[in-house]
């Protein structure tokens, strides 16, 4: 499906292929309103980053989206097509992938083998034997190759532990994860909270890699900056509900920490 992607939110300008679509996502937690019936648009080849205050609903609206929470009502489609994620695993076999905050590594393990945890490759035993076995070689050679698609250089060798690794470089190996087996959409939660500048400005450019390979990417930070640099839209989430869409280019920093406080209202 094909949309075109609405001017006043400053998305590229022309004809846009939409990803993922939410529609009036409502989540409540007994009394308490995480959702109240949000939309969300996802571009191919974008990123859409997801700011708002806490408490103003963003973990919740990734969790719906990516399968850890089920909405109580409202709708979401990937390419155009409705789907129901009960659960991580379905959102991810659909083609989207989280990197959360807490990554999703296993530091004792190498590279390779975090970046084909639970999806192991496997080839054909000696002699034709009926026994598969991991295909070590092959996912390292792939994974090499993951990794560099990426443009991450300071990883040389796909063998070391990834407890070896600097904070910015195991983030590098959870969105290269991501990135090699997520195929639409990369959601990240705070990928550069706990990384210092350096780091964090690699992570940046993974994003915009990710971009440029025509992913969607969203983003939720607290890192207005950051956010200024690198996404196409911003998503405001407010007490529940969406206040707007806007770009780094129609609002300022300030009129987006304005609107996410509600000291600023959007027009329309
Ligand atoms: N499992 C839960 N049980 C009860 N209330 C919850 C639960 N998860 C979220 N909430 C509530 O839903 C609302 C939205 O929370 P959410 O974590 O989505 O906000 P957030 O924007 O991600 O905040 P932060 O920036 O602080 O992480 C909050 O009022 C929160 O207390």
């Amino acid at each position: 499906m094909t949309a075109v992607a609405p001017d006043s939110t400053g998305a590229a300008g022309g004809t846009q292929q939409q990803i993922l679509s939410a529609r009036g996502l409502i989540k409540t937690f007994g009394r308490v309103v995480g959702l109240d019936g949000v939309d969300l648009d996802l571009y191919r080849g974008e990123v859409l980053a997801i700011i708002g205050d806490n408490g103003a609903g963003k973990s919740t609206l990734i969790k719906c989206l990516t399968g850890a929470l089920v909405p109580d009502a409202g709708t979401l489609e990937l390419d155009g097509k409705r789907v129901h994620f009960q659960r991580p695993q379905d959102a991810r076999d659909a083609g989207i992938e989280t990197v959360y905050q807490q990554l999703a590594v296993i530091p004792a393990l190498d590279i390779a083998s975090n970046l084909y945890l639970a999806r192991e490759e496997r080839r054909a035993g000696p002699l034709g034997s009926v026994l598969r076995m991991l295909d070590k070689k092959g996912m390292r050679e792939r994974a090499g190759k993951a990794v560099q698609e990426l443009g991450i250089q300071t990883i040389q060798n796909m063998g070391q532990a990834v407890e070896t690794l600097s904070g910015g470089q195991r983030q590098a190996v959870a969105v290269s994860r991501a990135a090699a087996f997520g195929g639409k959409v990369v959601v990240l939660d705070e990928p550069t909270a706990a990384l210092g500048v350096k780091e964090s400005n690699q992570v940046l450019e993974m994003v915009k890699s990710l971009r440029a390979k025509g992913l969607g990417v969203i983003l939720i930070s607290h890192n207005m900056p950051q956010v200024w640099e690198v996404a196409d839209r911003i998503h405001i989430q407010r007490l529940g509900g969406r206040a707007g869409v806007i770009t780094p280019q129609s609002h300022s920093m300030t009129d987006g920490v304005g609107i996410m406080t509600g000291a600023m209202k959007l027009e329309g």
